[in-house]
């Protein structure tokens, strides 16, 4: 402290506040764990402690992966050899084919009692290469497709492993962010890609809880669950594909005994014969071309009706057209907002909630986890419409106003800011276009400036030209905030909705975010969430929610008079 350097602006910053020691000892073993484990869980040792290692990785063969080391990862070689061994046989099927069809011709110059003798045989003969063709066909098709599927899967959950025990740094390349990693398993299931893309993007905390075993247990267990329906689909379509292909032989044999009754009998002559199987030839090409399609066709029939439910799913949102465009100033009002979510119809989040917030004050919104906070701002941005109840701005029912506009006049500022992979510049203009305004370099950098980003923009090589990443990764957490914060100075919003905007941060950024809110703040109605009750102590109202309602409502001072729930949430806050 004496030394009044880092540490002592540290302590500064957290102005009377108890030091919040849990958490800085999160993120120093967060740290060590991630220096430490990562080391440990390096690929080497990976690939050491696999199956894979004892053969040559197929890591090692990224660029160009030749057709051995596909062959390498299958753990059934057996089945290649009964898949080789069926396609020998099943490819015998048409030069059998076409000697029995020669044999047959030479039967109708028999004399009539040599012919009806020769008949069942050769008849017996298309029979048997009929039963052939199917044990064949379907077991070349069952046993690739195992080979197959086996292949990929094997893949996928080694590829999947070997991503987890990554260290973080190989998660910074361009080409390893969360997004282009699910695109590489993309051929999944959806609950499958959803395992894998959640893991992705939350890697450090998968790391940290030392949950790459877990995850991969899930992640395996659902790709297994996937290639068992998958197998299921394929043994249908093998028996199919063979049975249509033996069909014909069949046919053929069972047209050539009934014809030649025909012909024993003087109804028909040989010729006629002739034209039937010939009929039956051609036929039977174009059947078996069909066969193809039918595993498309059983593709395409999921892939519609997923897009026909979506396609055909109501919108209870007006359209982008429709609504008034009052003039807002910022007079916000809740009236008996009774609400649920459309996905848990039978639990009300809000039970007949009521506030007003005039123009201009800030009202922070506290309560217990679940309380409903988060559902008040969600309701005001026109996410959901309330079930019960009125949500006036201004006098004017939200609902009739047009939800373009009222969103164009509200900014939000959360936990997560919503960044994206490109520049500075662009993150902080995203969507100002679409509300037709044009701004100038100035007005950036004073929403920059206005939000303390600026400094640390213009330090940088490339200022506001700089990319930030997928989700803005490239920056930390006070700063990705610090960037919304600005985005939304820009819009010059009536309103604005800060929900939970500082929780994530250590006390030194939260400082610098909450200066920058203060600003954000001036001049504009605005409704804060916050678990730091510290940070809404100079709220000019605080509503106390529980179960939906608001139960208590008054500034800090008052509410700490009344010693109900606000003081004990501070009570249990500063304890902690
Ligand atoms: N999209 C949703 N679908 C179904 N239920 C939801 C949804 N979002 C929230 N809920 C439920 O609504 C209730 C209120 O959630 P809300 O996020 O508003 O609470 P909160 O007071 O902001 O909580 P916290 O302080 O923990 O963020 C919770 O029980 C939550 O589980």
């Amino acid at each position: 402290m004496e030394k009044k350097g880092v540490y002592y602006n540290l302590v500064l910053s957290q102005s009377n506040k108890a030091l919040d020691i849990e958490e800085h000892c999160v993120t120093e073993i967060d740290k060590s764990f991630i220096q430490n484990g990562a080391k440990h869980l390096n690929v080497q040792d990976w690939l050491n402690q696999n199956r894979l290692s004892s053969k040559k990785s197929v890591y090692q063969f990224s660029e160009d992966v030749k057709y051995l080391t596909l062959l390498q990862i299958t753990n059934s070689p057996w089945l290649i050899i009964v898949t080789v061994i069926a396609c020998l046989i099943a490819g015998c099927q048409m030069p059998t084919f076409a000697i029995l069809y020669g044999g047959v011709l030479r039967l109708f110059v028999l004399p009539i009692e040599e012919f009806e003798s020769q008949v069942k045989l050769w008849s017996g003969m298309f029979g048997i290469l009929s039963l052939v063709t199917i044990i064949t066909i379907s077991t070349a098709a069952l046993a690739s497709s195992s080979v197959t599927e086996n292949m990929i899967k094997e893949l996928r959950i080694q590829t999947f492993k070997n991503i987890l025990s990554q260290q973080l740094s190989f998660f910074d390349h361009k080409n390893h962010s969360p997004i282009k990693l699910t695109n590489i398993l993309a051929k999944e299931p959806p609950l499958v890609k959803n395992i894998a893309a959640e893991s992705h993007q939350n890697i450090k905390t998968v790391q940290f809880l030392c949950l790459q075993e877990h995850i991969h247990n899930v992640y395996t267990n659902e790709l297994k669950k996937s290639y068992r329906d998958e197998r299921k689909q394929s043994i249908v379509l093998s028996i199919t594909f063979s049975i249509v292909h033996a069909a014909v032989y069949f046919m053929y044999g069972f047209a050539f005994i009934y014809g030649s009754n025909f012909v024993a009998s003087g109804k028909m002559t040989a010729e006629d014969i002739y034209r039937v199987l010939f009929a039956l030839i051609l036929a039977s090409t174009n059947l078996g071309t069909t066969t193809l399609f039918f595993q498309d066709f059983g593709k395409a029939k999921l892939a519609v009706t997923q897009v026909v439910k979506l396609m055909t799913t109501g919108s209870s949102l007006p359209k982008s057209d429709e609504g008034e465009r009052p003039e807002i100033k910022g007079n916000i009002q809740f009236k008996d907002v009774v609400f649920s979510y459309p996905a848990r119809g039978h639990t009300q989040v809000l039970t007949g909630f009521s506030l007003e917030v005039t123009q201009g004050r800030t009202v922070a919104l506290v309560g217990g986890s679940g309380s409903g906070k988060s559902t008040v701002i969600a309701l005001l941005e026109r996410f959901y419409n309330p079930n019960k109840g009125h949500i006036l701005i201004d006098g004017t029912d939200i609902a009739k106003i047009n939800v373009g506009y009222l969103r164009s006049q509200i900014g939000l500022v959360t936990q997560e800011p919503m960044l994206f992979d490109c520049s500075l510049r662009d993150n902080i203009t995203y969507g100002i276009s679409a509300l037709g305004r044009i701004v100038t370099d100035q007005d950036i950098i004073d929403a920059a400036k206005a939000a303390y980003i600026h400094e640390f923009i213009a330090s940088l090589p490339q200022g506001y030209e700089t990319n930030i990443g997928e989700r803005g990764s490239k920056l930390s957490g006070g700063q990705r905030q610090r960037v919304a914060i600005a985005r939304a100075i820009l819009r010059n919003p009536k309103i604005l909705l800060l929900d939970e905007a500082t929780s994530a941060l250590d006390s030194e950024s939260e400082k610098v975010v909450h200066d920058a809110l203060n600003n954000a703040r001036k001049g504009r109605t605005s409704i804060v969430v916050a678990h730091r009750l510290s940070t809404v102590e100079n709220a000019d109202l605080i509503a106390v929610m529980s179960q939906g309602v608001v139960k208590e409502l008054g500034t800090h001072t008052e509410l700490l008079q009344v010693r109900g729930i606000y003081y004990h949430l501070i009570k249990a806050q500063y304890h902690n």
